[in-house]
């Protein structure tokens, strides 16, 4: 249900693509729990640096598999501690993510590209929360993430009413950075991870946990984790190379410590 493919100019990208045609790529947990290893499998491989996570062009995901979930009681998903497991793996990798979203992404497929570090949209993208449709509402972060990525009074239209957006109304109100026609997106996201994989992967790495703390903490708390982030650069090799290597005219050679 996942293909792990090499790709990039230098070979250090990894594209993961959910395919599960039969169910738009349906969350179910096998798929899940394939995608939490392949995750896993990459981000500790140190000869890939970026991450390109995709769907089909009519689905990037359909969300959680309503068949499967249709079953449980509250005590299944209450009590078992591994519930969510394989669904938190995307948000804790260290390297950075772009989800490159075509056609559906809906329920868990909004909410697995908002886990994301970068929304890249093809022109046919759909996102949208309608668990409150079938009786639930958004369990992987839908309710918090889009308050967070856009404003209050579009959080609650998309969840209390199960709207769907575009791909152009989603780049409009902030939750995607950039729009492609559909069959270009995926080029166009590995064109970007080219270019962030270019930069040192431990520099990188540093980045992303500091633009991501802005979402964890106050500014004040925010400001005092990027100072440090920023002071520990000052203890390794790929700092000095940069600098060194602006001053002497040349393209710098990371060693990644
Ligand atoms: C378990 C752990 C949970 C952790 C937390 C999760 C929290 C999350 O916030 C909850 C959700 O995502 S709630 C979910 C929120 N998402 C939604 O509510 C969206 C539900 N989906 C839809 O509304 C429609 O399928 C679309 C409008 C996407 C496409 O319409 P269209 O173009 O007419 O295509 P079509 O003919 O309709 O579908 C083709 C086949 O795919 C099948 N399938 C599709 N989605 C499925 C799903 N989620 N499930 C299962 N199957 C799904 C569909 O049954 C059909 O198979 P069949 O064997 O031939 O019957």
């Amino acid at each position: 249900m996942i293909t792990l493919t090499r790709t990039g100019a230098a070979e250090n990208v990894a594209l993961i693509t959910l395919n599960r045609p039969t169910a738009l790529n349906a969350l179910c947990r096998q798929l899940m729990q394939e995608l939490s290893e392949t995750l896993l499998k990459v981000e500790h491989d140190s000869t890939y640096n970026v991450i390109v996570l995709t769907g089909s062009e009519k689905a990037f995901a359909a969300g959680a598999d309503i068949k499967e979930m249709a079953k449980l009681e509250f005590a299944d998903v209450f009590q078992k501690d591994d519930f969510f497991a394989n669904w938190d793996t995307l948000y804790h990798i260290a390297k950075p993510v772009i989800a490159a979203v075509n056609g559906f992404a809906l329920g868990g497929g909004t909410e697995l590209a908002l886990m994301c570090d970068i929304i890249y949209a093809g022109e046919n993208a759909v996102f949208g929360q309608p668990e409150v449709s079938i009786g639930t509402i958004p369990g992987l972060g839908g309710t918090q993430r889009w308050p967070r990525f856009t404003n209050k009074s579009i959080a609650m239209e998309i969840c209390l009413t199960g709207d769907r957006i575009s791909a152009h109304d989603a780049k409009e109100v902030g939750l995607v950075s950039k729009v492609f026609p559909t069959q270009q997106l995926v080029a166009e996201a590995v064109i970007l991870a080219d270019r962030i994989a270019k930069n040192s992967p431990l520099i990188v790495k540093t980045v992303k946990k500091s633009v991501g703390t802005a979402y964890e903490t106050s500014l004040n708390q925010g400001l005092e984790v990027e100072k440090h982030l920023f002071q520990s650069t000052f203890a390794t090799n790929d700092r000095r190379e940069g600098m060194s290597a602006f001053s002497e005219k040349r393209a710098a050679k990371w060693s990644g410590n």
